[in-house]
């Protein structure tokens, strides 16, 4: 039994105090995890877009103050009654999307999105609609679910898993978002998949670099990465691009980027990936799919009040818009083999981390991300 179970403990943590100010390292408070939970020692955390999205003030679900952070790897400190899936000393990840197993979405066979957890999960919230976190003697709320950027964090069960314990924190924090996000938007791509396709992807931060390299491994004939930043080019080819187009010199020579690309590619790319946010770019890439079969992904996440939009008529014409959370990867399930594969060589992950920093530096490694050379900064907590 550890010394601190059924105690609260004193950790450190960067809270977000308020929309668009930096974080706050400083002393905070954990709860014992109640029935059902369970109280992680976060050991690594990396710092996905999706953090900053929040921190930023895009965010409608965003609540203040709070602990964000939703990549991290850690060991179960403490358990609360009658959780049995891990146990004090198991390594594990949280997960943003749950998997309870029992629920609608979770029996249908159809999707990841689990419903035990997401209502309270959206509010900051435990799922007994209470907080665990406190600073300056007020309440904090959670984060998706997970609260990486705290030493200690407390989950709901079915928000965690245990993963091979001979992984490496590090470099396994990122299975909490960025890879599975990645690999399962390619790799679980209804129909005949993408082996064989010409595929364009916009975007090549940590998200549609894993798409690129996902689309290489699955065997993608053609890969177009396409980005704002030309420095992108070199970064998008070692993960497995085969071309790079810069869409803002396409602007700028008076073409649309989705003309351009349905010109290259003799009616345009059999799949594409918006990995950007941008929902202009959710256009352009819907548009650019080819006509009759073209798949467009959304992965990436719009700020709040942003709509899509495009003519009908590019649907009615057999493209498909489709998004996908986490990559549709069921983490509970399937995270366990991911880890198995990044052990055996057989998933990158290492390469994906070009940056590293302490806590007390968290609001330098939100700086890392908007440097253009940063894929993924990983935090150490300790
Ligand atoms: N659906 C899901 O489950 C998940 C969604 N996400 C979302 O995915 C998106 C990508 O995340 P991440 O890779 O971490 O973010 P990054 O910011 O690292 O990557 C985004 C990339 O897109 C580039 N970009 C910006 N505008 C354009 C444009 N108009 N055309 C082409 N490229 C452009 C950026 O360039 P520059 O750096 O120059 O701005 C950057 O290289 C975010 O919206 C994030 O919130 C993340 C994880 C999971
Ligand atoms: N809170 C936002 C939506 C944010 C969002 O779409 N999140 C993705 C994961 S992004 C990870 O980096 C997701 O999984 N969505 C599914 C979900 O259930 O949240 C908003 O309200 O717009
Ligand atoms: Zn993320
Ligand atoms: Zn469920």
């Amino acid at each position: 039994m550890s010394t601190t179970q059924g105690k609260v403990i004193t950790c450190k943590a960067a809270v977000a105090w308020a929309a668009k100010e930096p974080l706050v390292v400083e002393e905070i408070e954990v709860d014992p995890p109640k029935a059902g939970e369970v109280r992680i020692h976060i050991l690594y955390t990396g710092i996905c877009h999706t953090d900053e999205y929040t921190r930023s003030g895009n965010d409608p679900e965003g609540k203040f103050p709070a602990i964000l952070g939703h990549e991290g790897a850690g060991i179960v400190e403490s358990v609360g009654e009658g959780v049995t899936s891990v146990k004090p000393g198991d390594h594990v990840i949280p997960l943003y999307t749950a998997e309870c197993r029992e629920c609608k979405f979770c029996k249908s066979g159809k999707t990841n999105l689990c419903g035990k957890v997401r209502a309270t999960q959206g509010q900051g919230l435990m799922p007994d609609g209470t907080s665990r976190f406190r600073a300056r003697g007020q309440t904090v709320y959670h984060f998706m679910g997970t609260s990486t950027f705290s030493q200690y964090t407390v989950v709901a069960d079915v928000s965690v898993v245990k993963v091979n314990d001979s992984a490496p924190f590090e470099k396994i924090c990122l299975l909490g978002c960025g890879i599975p996000t990645a690999w399962g938007a390619v790799t679980k791509m209804p129909g005949d998949g993408v082996a064989g396709s010409n595929v364009a992807v916009f975007g090549c931060g940590c998200i549609g670099l894993g798409v690129i390299n996902t689309a290489r491994t699955v065997g993608a004939s053609r890969i177009i990465a396409v980005d704002i930043n030309p420095n992108k080019e070199a970064v998008a080819r070692s993960f497995g691009a085969t071309e790079f187009v810069n869409s803002k010199e396409i602007a700028q020579s008076g073409k649309r980027i989705q003309d351009y690309l349905v010109e290259i590619t003799d009616g345009g790319p059999d799949f594409t990936f918006d990995c950007t946010g941008n929902v202009d770019v959710m256009r352009a890439a819907l548009e650019a799919a080819h006509k009759g079969w073209g798949v467009c992904t959304v992965i990436g996440v719009a700020p709040a009040g942003a709509e899509i939009s495009t003519r009908p008529f590019q649907l009615v014409t057999g493209r498909t818009w489709r998004g996908s959370a986490f990559g549709g990867v069921k983490g509970r399930t399937e995270l366990p083999g991911l880890v198995d594969d990044y052990l055996a060589g057989k998933l990158e992950v290492d390469k994906y981390v070009t940056h590293s920093r302490a806590l007390d530096e968290m609001n330098e490694g939100f700086h890392d991300l908007h440097t253009g050379d940063c894929i993924r900064c990983v935090v150490s907590m300790s």
